[in-house]
């Protein structure tokens, strides 16, 4: 399985990894396809997923199927193995009761045709060193310790104890002991001359952690010799305004540094509130989490909406053909009773594109207006985009 990983994404473990490799999949959820070579059976591909809960709008975890190594030997691509892998891994999905299959993509064109949607979105920033930002009551009684990161202690203590606090639409805690040290490996050839990883931890009065950033800083000296270092960031959160005050403050002040980049980001994150200015700011923004509904009455139905809906759908899902129906929705901020219905349709979509807005981190009536969501009675399309939208940004925030 190592072997294909490598073939299909192009890399060979250095040397010097080798002892920080984690073996993170879970048993029971790989496949493989053989392939008889002259040498002997090899693997020619291989996808495997992993159990998850995914935080949706109102805060219930459903069961998910977190796609992850699909790879295909570049001896045997464009044969239909992953499309035959896919098929597979939904099928297996549903009969393990996941309502949901979530993924991070290699490239943006491979899972739409499988009925993936993008669903969240994670930010990148680049900032000066001394970048203003508003001030919080209370910021400045709150701690921040600067340490060498270590997985053993700072994992269960700060990371994961911060990380399992945050209420967000595709949140997706990493409830394995290999998922949470694979999470915080430090790789030396990911160094390149940059530090090990550090971490700044924000600490209440009674010493709880209420916010975290794993980090590491790089020296580089400019001209006339002025200090240009960079501080790089993958990994934070801050549970309160004045933690995040106190985590960036801190982050955004380092002897040395002139510049901090911030990555993985959740849309809304409030580092982009505490900015004084926010012109001249690099932001990009990527692809965060890919949803597939693989149940569409219990996906619908386990979600909040922040407004009341009452809207008849058609859904298209050419995989799935239980999906494919025509739904009522009724609800609202409690949930919603989703039922088959003959009533005429009101708004007609794919599954991709219901997956893409189902945690809210994608506008229905954005996609309408790309022609990805048909508005068949007028006047339905704005109640349901309101309703189907959530006022916290959805984001996953790390990879898997
Ligand atoms: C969740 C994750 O694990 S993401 C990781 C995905 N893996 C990688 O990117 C590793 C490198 N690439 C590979 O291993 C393979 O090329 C894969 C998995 C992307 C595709 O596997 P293949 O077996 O070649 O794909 P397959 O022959 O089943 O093609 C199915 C369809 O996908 C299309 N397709 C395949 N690869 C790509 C791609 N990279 N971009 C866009 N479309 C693609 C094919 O053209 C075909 O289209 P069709 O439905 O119109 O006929």
């Amino acid at each position: 399985m190592r072997e294909i990983d490598r073939w299909a994404f192009a890399f060979d473990l250095n040397p010097e990894d080798e002892p920080a490799d984690v073996w993170n999949l879970e048993p029971g959820r790989s496949v493989g396809v053989w392939h008889d070579a002259t040498r002997g059976p090899v693997l020619a591909a291989m996808h495997s997923s992993f159990a998850f809960r995914v935080q949706v709008p109102g805060g219930e975890r459903l069961p998910a199927a977190g796609l992850t190594w699909v790879g295909v030997h570049p001896g045997h691509r464009r044969r239909g193995l992953s499309r035959a892998m896919l098929h597979a891994h939904l099928r297996r999905s549903r009969e393990r009761g996941e309502v949901l299959s979530v993924l991070n993509a290699a490239e943006s064109g491979i899972y739409g045709r499988y009925g993936y949607g993008i669903a969240s979105h994670r930010v990148s920033l680049s900032l000066s060193r001394g970048a203003g930002l508003r001030a919080v009551p209370g910021a400045d009684a709150l701690a921040v310790e600067l340490e060498t990161l270590d997985p053993a202690y700072h994992g269960p203590e700060v990371v994961e104890r911060v990380h399992g606090a945050v209420v967000r639409p595709g949140w997706i805690t990493r409830d394995t002991p290999e998922l949470r040290a694979a999470h915080l490996v430090d790789w030396p050839s990911a160094r390149r001359g940059a530090e090990r990883k550090r971490i700044a931890v924000v600490r209440d009065s009674s010493g709880e952690p209420r916010g975290y950033a794993v980090l590491r800083r790089k020296e580089s000296w400019g001209e006339e010799n002025l200090p240009a270092g960079t501080v790089s960031v993958h990994d934070a959160l801050a549970l309160d305004p004045a933690a995040s005050r106190a985590l960036w403050s801190t982050l955004l002040d380092l002897d040395l540094m002139g510049q901090v980049k911030a990555h993985n980001l959740a849309p809304d994150d409030a580092l982009l509130g505490l900015l004084i200015e926010l012109r001249g700011i690099e932001r990009r923004v990527h692809d965060d989490v890919w949803v597939r509904i693989l149940d569409v009455r219990a996906a619908l139905e386990a979600r909040a909406y922040p407004a009341a809906v009452d809207v008849v759908l058609e859904v298209d899902d050419a995989l799935v053909p239980d999906n494919a129906s025509r739904w009522h929705v009724r609800g609202g901020p409690d949930g919603a009773e989703v039922t088959r219905t003959d009533e005429p349709a009101q708004l007609a979509l794919g599954i991709a594109d219901l997956g893409a807005v189902y945690l809210g981190g994608t506008s229905l009536a954005a996609l309408a207006a790309a022609g990805r969501a048909t508005e068949l009675v007028p006047g339905t399309l704005v109640p349901a985009a309101t309703a189907f939208a959530w006022p916290v940004a959805a984001s996953t925030g790390w990879g898997f």
